[in-house]
């Protein structure tokens, strides 16, 4: 599904990772682990094709992804680690600018699957951080994405947000979808293969 191979990233003269080689198949999760700093976000960025390596490059479906970004953008849900919602728009505005063809119905319900009933249109500015968190991850219920890259997706959510999510995530992969998530947070036991790789702590570039 996706494939990077030999992937080195230097950043502010520290080699982040190097030669690191690694894929992603249908229906497995797979967490991207270290210290902070380590380039894990660095890493996700590659893997979404915001950033470029050092060298090495990266795969969707046996082809580099620079040679086909449309066809692997239509195929990826990127979530950052920032919330990634617009503060002045409400709840229900925000999923409707992704997702624009998609019914009240259909946003609402997803919000409603975040815990978000009664807040739809409410401006996201006056909800939680935690909130504010739901509102982006509410996507999640609504994309047909079958690659999802979640740059701390736990953060700020409730103990039954993490649960919540983590049942979500479940759900993707059981139904072929991959996820590659960066956490902090430990993931409780899955029902789906669950692969940790972890990166080192950067060194000083020679
Ligand atoms: N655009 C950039 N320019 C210079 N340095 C950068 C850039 N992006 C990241 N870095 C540096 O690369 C290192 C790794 O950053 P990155 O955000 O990938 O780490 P991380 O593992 O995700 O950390 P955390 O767990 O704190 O989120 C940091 O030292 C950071 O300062």
């Amino acid at each position: 599904m996706l494939e990077a191979h030999h992937l080195t990233c230097v950043r502010d003269e520290r080699v982040l990772f190097e030669a690191l080689s690694l894929t992603v198949q249908p229906g497995e999760i797979v967490q991207i682990a270290g210290v902070n700093g380590a380039g894990k976000t660095s890493l996700l960025r590659i893997l979404t094709g915001l950033a470029t390596p050092e060298s090495g490059n990266v795969c969707w479906q046996g082809e580099p992804i620079r040679r086909q970004r449309d066809v692997f953008h239509h195929q990826l849900l990127w979530l950052g680690h920032q919330p990634g919602v617009k503060a002045v728009l409400t709840a229900d505005e925000n999923l409707r600018f992704y997702h624009p063809r998609l019914s009240q119905d259909a946003r609402w319900a997803a919000l409603a699957a975040t815990g978000l009933v009664g807040y739809e249109d409410v401006p996201v500015a006056q909800l939680s951080a935690g909130q504010q968190r739901r509102v982006a991850l509410a996507r999640l219920w609504l994309s047909d994405a079958a690659l999802w890259v979640l740059d701390e997706p736990f953060t700020a959510l409730d103990v039954a947000g993490i649960e919540t999510l983590t049942r979500r995530l479940e759900r993707h992969a059981s139904r072929g979808g991959a996820v590659v998530l960066t956490t902090h947070h430990p993931l409780r036991p899955v029902n789906c293969p669950l692969r940790c790789i972890t990166l080192n702590a950067p060194e000083a570039a020679a």
